[in-house]
């Protein structure tokens, strides 16, 4: 299966992909009818939830779409717990949008805080007809007994596919557990300022020079959006860009651009850049941001990987595309769709694409090799191939990542992780390596 395309926050003004419980209550059955088809599209037909969120009905009205992200999000990220609760009140499987409808009102029932009458009677509405009086029967039993069920489970071990505890206990030991726990709760919304912008009233500004509301803050609603003041970008997939230190005059290839965060992190620092990016539908956002922000960009539709340019960059960064189990706080769906051989896949792509990426570097030049990957044969694995492809290994020193001394590997290598800067909300799971093109 071929890697795929990143999931990544977008850079311009859509929804917050995981809204928190801040936003309005819940309304009636077209919410829950909403978080149901999210849940089709995600769990049956695997496909990415924000391709599901954008393909919502366009007469739903925007407060019912946010609520029902929310629901489908909650159950995205806790659905083996709460399978878990439902299991002893149900005989027999039932089909999928009777089981969409339990999973749905277990959620609003025990994690949502939705008034347990509306819970239950939504839900029975949603379920078909021959199955209102089992959804009835079942939520009446979750409304009393579920909490202390629920309370009893080892819900970060739960909630974590198998495979991906697996490799991370591996890759990171006891941290797994902190990883997981991380994945219960939604993200902050992080923005990236543009040179000399003020924050907005309420940010906490991090270490890292990245700017953190509350989540659930809609980045449209907040003064300077318009003008192009900043852009949504999490704090960790801040941090490549700026360990390229890009100068004012340079021309920089950001070789897998959309939606852009990085791009536009190099053009507002003075760089000539040149935006390479596959997907027609994601090359028409990442003009979109960058039109916002009023940033000036080359942008060329290619496969960066066959792709030839004109003349050889001083600087390349390469955000390959990845199974993205770095993004799973934002985007839950991501946990159900990744399979072990999605991993291998992704890494050969990123291979070649580093491979292509080193082709394009004048010599001396440098690049930045990224993925919001947690798995190492997506990150770490790819610091032993680079010697054959003339790439000098060229360590991020201690001092180069304010507030963040963890995030550096002692192989000097960036490696954030969910539950780092746990207390200020959390960040991406991010690798990057920086190299220098040999000669
Ligand atoms: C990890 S996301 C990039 C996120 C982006 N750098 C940012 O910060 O906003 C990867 C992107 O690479 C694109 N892509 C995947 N394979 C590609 C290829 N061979 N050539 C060019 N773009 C590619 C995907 O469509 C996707 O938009």
């Amino acid at each position: 299966m071929k890697p795929r395309r990143c999931p990544r926050t977008p850079a311009g003004g859509h929804t917050p992909p995981d809204p928190a419980g801040t936003l309005a209550p819940l309304s009636g059955l077209p919410t829950r009818k909403a978080a149901r088809d999210l849940l089709d599209a995600t769990l049956e037909q695997r496909k990415p939830l924000e391709d599901a969120l954008e393909h919502l009905s366009k007469r739903l009205d925007p407060r019912d779409r946010a609520a029902a992200h929310r629901i489908a999000a909650m159950v995205l990220r806790r659905l083996s717990s709460i399978d878990e609760v439902l299991a002893p009140f149900l005989r027999k499987e039932p089909p999928p949008p009777a089981r969409h409808a339990l999973r749905i009102g277990a959620a609003e029932l025990l994690l949502l805080d939705t008034p347990p009458h509306a819970a239950v009677a939504t839900a029975v509405a949603l379920a078909p007809k021959a199955f209102a009086g089992l959804v009835n029967a079942v939520l009446r039993k979750v409304a009393t007994e579920g909490a202390a069920v629920l309370e009893g489970l080892d819900a970060a071990r739960l909630d974590t596919p198998q495979w991906l505890w697996s490799a991370w206990h591996a890759a990171y030991g006891p941290a797994v557990r902190a990883m997981a726990e991380a994945h219960h709760g939604p993200a902050p919304l992080d923005l990236t300022p543009a040179p000399g912008a003020a924050p907005p009233e309420g940010a906490e500004v991090l270490p890292t020079g990245s700017w953190r509301f509350a989540a659930g803050t809609r980045v449209t609603d907040l003064p300077g959006f318009a003008e192009g003041r900043f852009w949504v970008q999490d704090a960790a997939a801040a941090l490549p860009a700026l360990l390229l230190a890009p100068r004012p005059g340079e021309r920089i290839a950001d070789l897998c651009a959309a939606p852009g965060g990085k791009t536009a992190q190099l053009a507002a620092a003075g760089a000539e850049v040149t935006a390479v990016e596959r997907d027609a539908n994601r090359v028409a956002r990442l003009a979109e941001n960058l039109a916002r922000l009023r940033l000036p960009v080359e942008i060329v539709r290619a496969d960066a990987a066959t792709w030839t340019p004109a003349a050889s960059f001083d600087a390349i960064l390469l955000d390959a595309p990845c199974t993205a189990t770095g993004t799973i706080r934002r985007h839950p769906d991501v946990a159900h769709a990744k399979r072990p051989r999605d991993v291998q896949a992704a890494a050969e792509a990123q291979a070649r694409l580093l491979k292509a990426a080193g082709g394009m570097l004048k010599p001396g030049g440098r690049i930045i090799f990224a993925t919001c990957s947690l798995q190492p044969e997506e990150g770490e694995a790819h610091l032993g191939r680079a010697g054959a492809l003339g790439l000098v290994h060229d360590p991020i020193g201690p001092g180069e990542l304010p507030g963040l001394p963890e995030a550096i590997t002692p192989q000097g290598c960036l490696r954030t992780r969910p539950d780092f800067w746990g207390e200020r909300g959390g960040m991406d799971g991010f690798f990057a390596a920086r190299f220098r093109k040999a000669g």
